[in-house]
């Protein structure tokens, strides 16, 4: 959905039309200029109203089947179940806990695709997932918010990514306040993401999505978590969206009877089945006429989970589904007889009216380049404020750095000490090795789920996210990596040469970038846990391989192939070089009578490494870092799909 642009539609208004899929936004300047006016809680009148027609979905026949494990056989979630969503209206999944309710939001918003049946209809014909994404949201359950930035720039960055690159700041500014204004988050617009209570996270995620006007909303699960103040926010927040003629539906669990008013539609499952659908006000008589009244003063919504868990027998919960005939009945929808046909809202909409807004390029609303340049300045913003991945790095890089100096103090120019030199150089190696590959696999999964919810919500594409991590992490790499470097390097007294230092200093660089690359590979398909042990595990072959305890001559002919693949072996190699090589003169010998390698060429022929496979050593390194990244960058797409 490409934005028009900023254009003027009278003298006192801006409107912006986000083409016939999605939805136009008109604002006059008195609407607008709501910095005056701040209320505490939400004003529930959203200025952007969408201007194109509202989105009518049916569905049927929806089936979802999950595969257990291969000797497990597999589970039915969903078994055949029919409804329709009617637009202005805010609905309710409801039913007890395992009934399957995330389940169909997932099916509803596309999110979920693999073993799902049945068929989705938007405004009367199928859903063509490109062009339905354009006009949707979804918000899950956890709040996946960016912590470490404030609630205007959450704002104003998702604004670059979603709105038109034509419209100016001050006109971005003006989406961004009546948001901010109505779902009462303009006075903690400098509040950090992370800080926000449970109620006003949810209402930011809303927020987030709200920029580009989306026509249909799913939430899953808004209120859990919240206090009853909270959750009677966000639901009337979402009812008054859902009236100005946006299709809201949200999943909820047992929600208290003034809650559970200001629903407009309730669709209950239980077991994966309808157990009803239709107008809040008409469960009480559908309850009735179905021979299970919902006795006086007890709250209906507890009343038909408390049926649907099974309490009051099995048979209830036939005799529901028989009623609801598994969603087709749409008798208890308020004017039944008005509902229009499939074949009737076909006809509201020719397809010659589609054909002007069939959706064209990227899935993104805006190009390539600006969805990198937006996401590098979120990158550095984030990357500035990051206790972890930026501050404790450097700190890290800085005392491991001191503690190896004094630990090898003075041993590099030894002739004595010349083994322990060759101790350090391995040191320095796992160093390298380990922290930025457990710092990934550690912080990635957070970043994960976020990328999961935004890249899904079209906010950007893969590729774009995928360079613009790599560029952001690139400074801090290079400034700690040169930090630790100086520290170690002048503190063990290695030969004080630029072109050794560089050579050093690169083979240290690209070993953090092999590190951190082979990180990203396991925190995109690993959780914390499996990754925190699988990192460590599958970086001891790389260290038995590198030559260091076994050397390369020694290692059993049938093995030799591990020292090819082991990252650590260039690096081993690239340090040797970059300290022993260029033909470095004969080593002090002050500390002992005996030098046995004072002579660097013993020591290089005892441990079986040539300093003359420098640059190839660079070479395989530059391997490695492109080989990894681009099977980090598979398998997260791979990831991506997989969950869904
Ligand atoms: N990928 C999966 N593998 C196995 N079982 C699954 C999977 N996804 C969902 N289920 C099962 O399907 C059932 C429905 O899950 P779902 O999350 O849709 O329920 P829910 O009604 O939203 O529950 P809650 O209200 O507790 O979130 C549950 O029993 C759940 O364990």
């Amino acid at each position: 959905m490409m934005l028009a642009g900023a254009q003027i539609v009278d003298e006192t208004s801006v409107a912006y039309s986000t083409g016939s899929a999605g939805a136009s936004v008109t604002m006059s300047p008195a609407q607008g200029s709501s910095r005056d006016a701040q209320p505490a809680e939400p004003a529930q009148g959203l200025h952007m109203v969408p201007k194109v027609d509202p989105v009518d979905i049916a569905f049927s026949n929806i089936t979802c089947t999950v595969k257990l494990g291969i000797t497990k056989g597999s589970k039915q979630i969903l078994h055949g179940v029919h409804g329709r969503l009617r637009p202005r209206q805010l609905v309710a999944i409801m039913g007890p806990s395992g009934a399957g309710k995330s389940t169909l939001l997932d099916v509803l918003s596309g999110y979920r695709i693999t073993g799902v049946g049945g068929a989705v209809f938007i405004n009367g014909r199928g859903r063509i997932m490109k062009r339905f994404k354009r006009m949707s949201c979804y918000i899950q359950q956890d709040d996946r918010l960016q912590g470490l930035l404030t609630v205007g720039e959450n704002m104003a960055l998702a604004a670059d990514l979603k709105l038109s690159t034509k419209l100016d700041k001050y006109e971005k500014g003006e989406v961004i306040e009546d948001i901010l204004t109505n779902l009462g988050l303009y006075e903690h617009m400098n509040t950090r993401g992370a800080q926000l209570s449970g109620g006003q996270r949810k209402r930011l995620s809303i927020a987030l999505e709200l920029i580009n006007n989306p026509l249909v909303m799913f939430l899953d699960e808004p209120t859990t978590g919240l206090d009853s103040s909270s959750c009677t926010q966000v639901v009337q927040l979402c009812r008054s969206l859902a009236h100005q003629g946006r299709t809201i539906v949200c999943t909820v669990h047992q929600p208290s009877a003034s809650l559970f008013a200001l629903f407009d539609h309730v669709y209950v499952l239980a077991a994966g089945r309808c157990m009803y659908q239709g107008t809040t006000k008409n469960l009480v008589p559908y309850l009735e006429q179905a021979g299970i009244p919902c006795p006086i003063y007890h709250n209906p919504a507890d009343y038909i989970i408390e049926l649907s868990c099974g309490e009051y027998g099995q048979d209830k919960i036939n005799i529901m589904s028989n009623k609801s005939e598994n969603g087709r009945a749409l008798d208890w929808f308020d004017d039944f007889e008005s509902i229009p046909s499939m074949e009737g809202l076909r006809k509201l909409v020719p397809l010659s009216v589609l054909r002007d807004t069939e959706p064209t390029g990227g899935d993104e609303e805006t190009s390539q380049s600006n969805q990198l340049n937006v996401l590098i300045k979120r990158g550095f913003m984030k990357a500035k404020r990051d206790a972890t991945m930026t501050h404790l790095r450097l700190i890290v890089n800085v005392v491991v750095g001191i503690m190896l100096g004094s630990l090898f103090i003075n041993a590099g120019n030894e002739g004595s000490r010349v083994l322990e030199n060759y101790n350090l150089l391995f040191a320095i190696l796992m160093h390298h090795m380990m922290s930025p590959m457990m710092l990934t696999i550690l912080t990635f999964p957070n970043e994960m789920s976020i990328l999961s919810k935004e890249h899904f919500n079209r906010w950007y594409s893969l590729g774009s996210y995928y360079v613009s991590i790599t560029i952001v992490d690139l400074p801090v790499s290079i400034v700690a990596c040169a930090i630790f470097s100086v520290i170690v390097y002048t503190m063990s007294s290695q030969p004080l040469d630029a072109v050794r230092f560089c050579m050093f200093f690169a083979i240290s660089l690209y070993t953090v970038l092999v590190a951190q690359s082979f990180g990203l590979m396991i925190g995109a398909v690993f959780s914390v846990v499996n990754g925190t042990f699988l990192g460590p595990t599958l970086s001891v072959p790389m260290m038995m391989f590198a030559g260091f305890g076994v050397t390369l001559r020694d290692l059993p002919a049938y093995l030799r192939w591990g020292s090819y693949v082991s990252y650590l072996r260039y690096g081993l190699e690239g340090f040797i070089g970059a300290i022993y090589g260029l033909e470095r003169p004969i080593l002090d010998c002050n500390e002992a009578l005996y030098c046995h390698y004072k002579h660097p060429r013993t020591f290089l022929n005892e441990v079986a490494m040539s300093p003359d496979e420098f640059w190839w050593d660079v070479l395989a390194l530059s391997v490695f870092v492109l080989t990894l990244r681009a099977a980090a960058f598979v398998l997260l797409k791979w990831k991506l799909d997989a969950v869904r």
